[in-house]
């Protein structure tokens, strides 16, 4: 039986995230503990993001990954632990300066989350008519770009309901970008679509991070998605975590664990429980 006792170890130390010297992390979650009733599911969860850099965070099913991308963005408090965002402990500060530090955030959620009663275009300008005090034709110089550049300029008028899920994900994607994140977190980008659609959608991940920078964090089950675009990969299993390291070192781990995961294998020390 693997043990969170047992977890692997990185580079000689306790798996934290912690990386190399010079990597700076505005994203750290220290210690966090989080349950439901009496079901815990962060149990001590460490784990710093490489600013910068694209992250996927893998783990079996209810392990904890959707409610630790709450924390982040400051919708979850944890029991226990500190969530430092941008050098911030986000729920030390006001209620006020933690909605500021929100604004840092694009997510992008499963099916895109855009508002039925309106059109792509207005769906995507909406974070910019809500916190900020731009006219109609500044909103308009920022929101035709991201349209153009998710491929979605033709589709402004719309209807969230009249499009395909690959369509609802890439106007999540754009109005997650509108606002000039530092932080664009993906949970399951890649949920119900296909594996062409998958692939498309990652190479839009890519390209946006390489035109737009900022620290990408993405929540998949899908390993070759993981491997696409990450540069480092997290496994968060029983609410800790149990890997951390760049893609290929985790790709190449001779842990019993990780191996396992990574190639979807039945046989290994992860059970059905
Ligand atoms: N608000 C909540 N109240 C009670 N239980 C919750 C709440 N949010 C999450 N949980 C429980 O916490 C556990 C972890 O949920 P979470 O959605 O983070 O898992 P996950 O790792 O993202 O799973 P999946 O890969 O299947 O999406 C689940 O058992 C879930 O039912």
């Amino acid at each position: 039986m693997y043990t969170a006792s047992s977890a692997p170890v990185v580079s000689g130390t306790a798996v934290t995230g912690d990386i190399a010297e010079g990597i700076t992390h505005s994203i750290e979650i220290r210690d966090a503990y989080k349950a439901f009733g009496s079901f815990e599911v962060l149990r001590g969860l460490t784990l710093n993001f490489v600013d910068n850099a694209i992250t996927t965070v893998l783990g079996p099913s209810g392990t904890g990954k959707s409610v630790l991308l709450k924390h982040i963005v400051g919708l979850l408090q944890p029991d226990a632990g500190e969530i430092n965002v941008f050098g911030r402990d986000i729920w030390s500060v006001k209620e006020a300066e933690r909605y500021e530090l929100r604004k840092r955030f694009g997510v992008l959620f499963q099916d895109g989350a855009l508002f039925g009663s309106m059109n792509l275009y207005d769906n995507i300008a909406f974070p910019l008519r809500r916190h900020t005090d731009l006219s109609e034709d500044e909103i308009a110089e920022i929101v035709w770009p991201r349209m153009r550049e998710v491929g979605l300029e033709r589709s402004a008028t719309k209807d969230p309901g009249s499009i395909s899920g690959g369509m609802r994900k890439r106007a999540g994607f754009a109005r997650a970008l509108v606002m000039n994140p530092d932080v664009v977190m993906f949970d399951e980008p890649d949920s119900g679509l296909d594996p062409v659609r998958t692939s498309l959608l990652n190479d839009l991940i890519l390209d946006m991070h390489a035109q737009h920078g900022g620290t990408y964090i993405l929540v998949t089950h899908d390993i070759p998605t993981a491997r696409r675009v990450s540069d480092y990969v997290g496994i968060i299993w029983q609410g800790e975590l149990v890997h951390y390291g760049p893609t290929e070192e985790a790709f190449a781990s001779e842990d019993p664990f990780v191996r396992q995961f990574l190639a979807g294998d039945s046989a290994g020390p992860l059970g059905m429980d």
